[in-house]
């Protein structure tokens, strides 16, 4: 089957942006529909060639830190109906996965991640491009319970990151995305009327 419909949802980290891309996805397979997810994070580059310090101090928050042309040409391939190796990426250890998963084409692809709008390279790609747009603080509360929980990280440097790269490159690359998107959303993950016109929409393009 050939992708008819690629969605983008970008924002800032902890905007509610995985929440918001796995409901979508629920609610796409409830209505028979045949739905791929793809996350940007995947694409992070590997670190394995720098020691565990040198990984800690590197800016993850700007574009460079993605494999943004491996992605492009993923998308590339299932838009013409071609199986990708997705990467598999570690935040405890900051390296890719030994190992890639196999995704499908489908008729339609979720991408989500906080550069997808920044990059002038990926835009001509998306159908349909989504923003996030979540005050800064509450990315930061939330930011804080995930990667504690998830992601083997401390308090001391959630935030030391957080300053030193997270907040000025939000402020550089993510925050200046949001004019790329067709709709921004606010309310986070759970905003049910953006679902709605979203999916009203995709069966539109489903539809041509
Ligand atoms: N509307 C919401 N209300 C409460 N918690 C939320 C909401 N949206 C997301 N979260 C939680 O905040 C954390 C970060 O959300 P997530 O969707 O992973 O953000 P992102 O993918 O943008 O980094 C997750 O633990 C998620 O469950
Ligand atoms: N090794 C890494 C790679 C990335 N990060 C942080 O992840 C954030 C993006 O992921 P979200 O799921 O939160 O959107 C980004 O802000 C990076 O700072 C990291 O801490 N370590």
């Amino acid at each position: 089957m050939s992708v008819s419909c690629v969605i983008a949802i970008a924002g800032a980290s902890g905007s509610g942006k995985s929440l918001f891309t796995q409901t979508l996805i629920q609610e796409a397979l409830g209505d028979g529909l045949d739905v791929r997810t793809l996350c940007e994070d995947h694409y992070y580059r590997d670190q394995s060639h720098l020691s565990m310090a040198q990984r800690q101090q590197t800016n993850y928050d700007h574009p460079q830190a993605f494999e943004h042309e491996l992605l492009e040409q993923h998308l590339h391939q299932l838009k013409a109906g071609e199986s990708i190796d997705y990467p598999q990426y570690c935040f405890n250890t900051h390296t890719r996965k030994p190992k890639t998963h196999a995704v499908e084409p489908a008729q339609i692809i979720l991408v989500e991640g906080i550069m997808l709008l920044a990059s002038p390279e990926l835009l001509p790609l998306f159908d349909i491009k989504v923003f996030m747009d979540t005050p800064p603080d509450i990315c930061l509360i939330r930011r804080i319970k995930r990667d504690m929980q998830e992601r083997g990280r401390s308090l001391d440097s959630i935030t030391e990151q957080y300053e030193a790269t997270v907040k000025p490159m939000y402020h550089q690359f993510v925050e200046p995305s949001r004019f790329k998107a067709d709709v921004v959303v606010t309310q986070g993950g759970e905003n049910r009327i953006a679902l709605d016109i979203l999916k009203s929409h995709i069966q539109q393009l489903l539809n041509q």
